[in-house]
């Protein structure tokens, strides 16, 4: 038998990348003790309190609406500026009180929630990360209320995802729908509120990536009573020793691993490229880029993962659009200038300059390099120069989600054949000496165009 051939397309890793689906959502449900279901408000100004149990199973709707008359109308937000929240209910009809209003009992941390939160929605990402809870609203959704499909504001660069958690009440609808339509998931909490055996109340909770689309069906009867906290990323000193799945992420290297042994694919080094599926905060006024330091969310972390364990070293960059020019431009560390001489990316991005050549930065020089590096890109970048980033410039909006990609340098192939073989001793044994066969012909390869490359290294088109 013939060894097997070591090499893959970049169709098969496309494929592979889009199909993988690392969850980007958990939800579950979790006893309510008494101690623990009590939630105290006021009414605004006034400083008497009053308090609701929720874990009373005589609850009644005359006692939330007793919650309802201390609420707000909810408004949405565009940005992050109070000011430019908005009160549409053909958009958003429900209840809100903010978090200096009420107090829950219940705790998230303590009661295991984010244990559960963080596993999944941290999956693939290093361990010296975590989310910080931070209660946000109490939300009343009463008959005829909804949410209509949106995603969150994205306060903060540190915004990382949304955990709702449903308190225990009688009542029908109100489903909170993940995804386009639902597709990702149809969270029908008014069934899960109770024990189905003991009927006993228990908390339903639900979390998922911020800038995941999602909605609220209208409550047909009874009250629906969430809490919402905003997840932020922070780091921590303690690193969470982890157990990353191991399936999808073997395969993923398998397959890129075979990939960077394709001769075909750039065999005198470049780039690969990954549009990234999620969306990430960034802040739409500062002109000089500020590094990524946040975390990935779902894919977009096990696919950096992978480019890990095969010694390529991923970098999350953006990619800015205007008309058919695009350029990819790195993280400069914001001192004001920015990669193209004295101009600011509003100037950049409104034309005047632009530099439409696009480039990947060396990282280990400050300033764009004249070395610029084919990209073959395996999953399609998206461009930073939506309309939404338009209307936050024209709007004074702080944040908004951008589209990144993710580049992970790939060496030439002598380079990396001998970084693979290395690292993975059994490559050699799997493939019988093919692999030294294509060593030396790269080799070869290289050779006979080292003067042609020194003439046009500065130019290399895409
Ligand atoms: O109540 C829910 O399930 C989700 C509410 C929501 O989307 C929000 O408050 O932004
Ligand atoms: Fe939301």
């Amino acid at each position: 038998m013939s060894a097997p051939t070591p090499i893959t397309t970049v169709e098969d890793v496309k494929k592979e990348v889009l199909t993988i689906v690392t969850p980007t959502f958990c939800s579950g449900t979790l006893p309510l003790n008494r101690s623990q279901g009590g939630v105290f408000f006021s009414k605004g100004e006034s400083s008497d309190a009053s308090v609701i149990n929720f874990a009373d199973e005589n609850l009644k709707d005359a006692d939330i609406a007793k919650l309802v008359e201390a609420s707000q109308r909810a408004t949405f937000g565009r940005g992050d500026q109070d000011a430019l929240k908005i009160l549409d209910e053909s958009y958003r009809k429900a209840w809100k009180m903010d978090s200096s209003q009420f107090s829950p009992q219940f705790d998230v941390i303590h009661s295991g929630v984010m244990d559960i939160v963080q596993e999944q929605l941290l999956h693939y990402e290093k361990g010296s990360v975590k989310l910080d809870p931070r209660l946000y609203e109490l939300n009343v959704y009463g008959p005829g209320s909804f949410f209509k499909p949106h995603v969150d504001t994205p306060r903060g660069d540190d915004l990382f995802a949304t955990l709702v958690v449903v308190l225990p009440t009688v009542h029908t609808g109100g489903s909170l729908l993940l995804g386009k339509g639902g597709k990702l998931l149809d969270f029908d909490s008014s069934t899960s509120v109770y024990h189905p055996g003991t009927k006993a109340p228990q908390i339903a909770f639900a979390a998922f990536y911020s800038d995941i689309e999602h909605e609220v069906t209208p409550v047909e009867v009874g009250y629906r009573v969430t809490l919402t906290y905003n997840l932020h990323l922070v780091k921590t000193d303690s690193v969470v020793p982890k157990e990353v799945p191991a399936k999808p992420l073997q395969k993923l290297v398998a397959n890129l691993m075979k990939l960077m042994l394709n001769p075909e694919v750039l065999p005198k080094g470049g780039a690969l490229g990954f549009g990234l599926l999620h969306k990430y905060p960034v802040d739409a006024k500062e002109v000089s880029l500020q590094e990524f330091s946040g975390a990935l969310k779902g894919n977009d972390a096990l696919v950096a993962t992978a480019c890990r364990r095969l010694g390529m070293k991923p970098t999350v960059r953006v990619v800015y659009g205007y008309d058919t020019e695009e350029c990819i431009v790195d993280f400069v560390e914001g001192d004001g200038s920015s990669e193209y001489g004295e101009m600011s990316l509003q100037e950049m991005l409104s034309g005047e300059g632009f530099r439409s050549a696009p480039r990947v930065r060396d990282p280990s020089y400050r300033r764009i390099s004249d070395r610029s590096l084919p990209i073959l890109w395996v999953t399609p970048r998206m461009k930073m120069m939506t309309t939404e980033f338009a209307w936050s410039v024209c709007h004074d909006i702080d944040r908004v989600y951008g589209d990144f990609v993710l580049t992970a340098e790939l060496k030439p192939l002598r380079d990396r054949v001998a970084w693979l073989v290395n690292a993975f001793p059994d490559l050699k044994e799997k493939y019988e000496g093919r692999l030294e066969e294509m060593i030396e012909q790269a080799g070869r390869g290289e050779d006979e165009d080292e003067d042609e490359d020194e003439e046009d290294s500065d130019m290399s088109d895409y």
